[in-house]
């Protein structure tokens, strides 16, 4: 078959044929896997599990969204988060759809396995204005720097035939697959497929995640594949490329579970960090004086506050114990100081 980036690609069905037994890949995976199941143990064993949710879950979704050139910051997006939507900048807008588009997933994950419905609705919450469900028209990834066609996804017709397809392999995968590898081949080929006229980038990492919280390898949606993607960006759009034009399989695995297993570990070391953070916290609220925005404990961490914590005089603020060091830390506007 002979790929030409102006013309829609023909793309084979899954499985593909791929050499499973190179013994760098199988490394790989051991380490990733040893790397996932501490990350899962580890919130498995947090008192809360969703207590660390909602950072974790707006950093991958700054880091998504800056791949898209969205630029915004984590502390933006939480203090955004305060405000009604209609109000909300617009990169902080679409950094808090992606939030809610995969809290949206995980809650569909028990009774909805990973399907075309799921995908629409993970779409129309990224891009609520432009879905429009599947694309009846052709679509090209062009090099922004010379405006040449890169790649031409399959024609739209072919679309539900491959996604057909797509699903089957996610939800039923050949036994010899692990996971991993069934993630990052089920990744590449929606990214081939690409069903949507936007948005197929986002959706395809959102799907990552949930793809690796339904085979029992995440407990939660905390990974941030986004951030290594975001890094590597250059290389992975090489690598995507390498696959349909040369059926080069191997490197685009590898690419892929190193990053499942650098993300585990620096997910695992964020959340360790964030809990130390949490109880240290809570310690000096009770300790010193301060006035917190009600709403910060909400959107940013989730901390119960104390039975003792008093509300304060006026409506809408605690008062309660918090060193100066902190409100470095905090987002801007979430802290009054005390009278
Ligand atoms: N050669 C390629 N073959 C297949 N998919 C590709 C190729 N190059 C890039 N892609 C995928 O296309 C995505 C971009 O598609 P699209 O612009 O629809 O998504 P987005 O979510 O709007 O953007 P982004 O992924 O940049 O945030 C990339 O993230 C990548 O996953």
């Amino acid at each position: 078959m002979h790929f030409n980036p102006a013309y829609p690609f023909e793309l084979p069905l899954l499985p593909p044929t791929v050499a499973l037994d190179n013994p760098f890949l199988l490394r790989t995976l051991v380490k990733a896997r040893t790397e996932l199941g501490e990350l899962k143990g580890y919130s498995a064993a947090m008192p809360d599990p969703m207590l660390l949710l909602s950072p974790a879950i707006v950093r991958e979704a700054v880091a998504s969204s800056g791949i898209e050139n969205i630029h915004t910051t984590v502390e933006s997006a939480l203090q955004q988060e305060l405000f009604p939507e209609a109000e909300r900048r617009d990169a902080d807008k679409e950094v808090l759809r992606y939030g809610a588009a995969i809290r949206w997933g995980m809650d569909q994950l028990p009774s909805l396995p990973i399907s075309s419905r799921l995908i629409v609705g993970i779409q129309q919450r990224l891009l609520p204005d432009l879905s429009t469900g599947f694309r009846s028209t052709p679509n090209r990834i062009v090099n922004s720097l010379t405006g040449l066609p890169v790649f031409t996804p399959p024609r739209a017709g072919e679309i539900p035939r491959l996604l057909n397809n797509w699903e089957s392999f996610i939800n039923e995968p050949p036994e010899e697959l692990d996971p991993l590898i069934c993630c990052a081949i089920g990744h590449y080929q929606f990214e081939a497929i690409h069903p949507f006229g936007d948005g197929n980038g986002r959706t395809g990492r959102i799907l990552m995640v949930l793809q690796l919280v339904q085979a029992d390898l995440l407990a939660q949606p905390t990974l941030f594949i986004s951030g290594y993607i975001n890094r590597n960006r250059a290389e992975y759009y090489r690598l995507l490329l390498a696959v349909s034009e040369h059926a080069e399989w191997l490197p685009f695995l590898l690419f892929m579970i190193t990053g499942f297993q650098q993300q585990a570990r620096e997910t695992k070391d964020t959340l360790f960090a964030v809990m130390q953070q949490v109880k240290e916290f809570k310690q000096q609220l009770r300790t010193r004086q301060v006035r917190v925005h009600w709403k910060w404990p909400n959107s940013y961490s989730r901390i119960r506050w104390p039975r003792r914590c008093k509300w304060g005089a006026k409506r809408g603020f605690i008062t309660k114990q918090l060193p100066a060091t902190w409100r470095n830390w905090l987002p801007r506007g979430c802290w009054k100081t005390s009278r």
